[in-house]
């Protein structure tokens, strides 16, 4: 969707997969807002969750990338901050049912455990897929 901004951030270990999927959105004509990590030096994957978490809050992108090793850290620490819905997917399957019935608004991917193109598949499910509303609406309000 050209124009639309995407927020992505990574630790240490997301390193290399934020920048093969920040060149995949670029080249889709996504305007990519980058919140580093900017280098393969240890970091603490909470920093970046925090401050992916502040750009959604604050309008600056509707919706967001994460990466981590797991991808397990950096979505319980994204998914303390209200507002955040970060889903950790491993397949398209996931990657589509986080938008569809859970309004996702951010895809955590899991460096350490997921291909690159599994990881550009579950990006693209995830940016495709509305959210279904209905009676999923009810259980995500209930989540505020
Ligand atoms: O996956 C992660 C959190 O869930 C981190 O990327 C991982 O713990 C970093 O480990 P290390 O400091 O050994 O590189």
């Amino acid at each position: 969707m050209s124009g639309q901004k995407i927020v992505i951030a990574s630790d240490h270990a997301g390193f290399d997969f934020k920048a093969s999927l920040k060149d995949t959105l670029a080249g889709q004509g996504y305007e990519v807002i980058d919140l580093g990590t900017n280098g393969p030096e240890s970091v603490d994957y909470p920093d970046y969750a925090a401050a992916l978490a502040g750009a959604i809050r604050e309008g600056r992108a509707e919706r967001g990338v994460l990466i981590c090793g797991t991808g397990i850290g950096i979505s319980i620490a994204a998914n303390r901050h209200p507002g955040i819905r970060a889903a950790l997917c491993h397949d398209t399957t996931g990657a589509r049912l986080s938008r569809q019935h859970n309004d996702a608004n951010v895809l955590v991917l899991g460096a350490r455990v997921t291909g690159i193109e599994t990881a550009q598949d579950c990006l693209a499910a995830f940016l495709a897929t509305p959210f279904e509303g209905g009676r999923h609406s009810r259980r995500v309000d209930k989540m505020g």
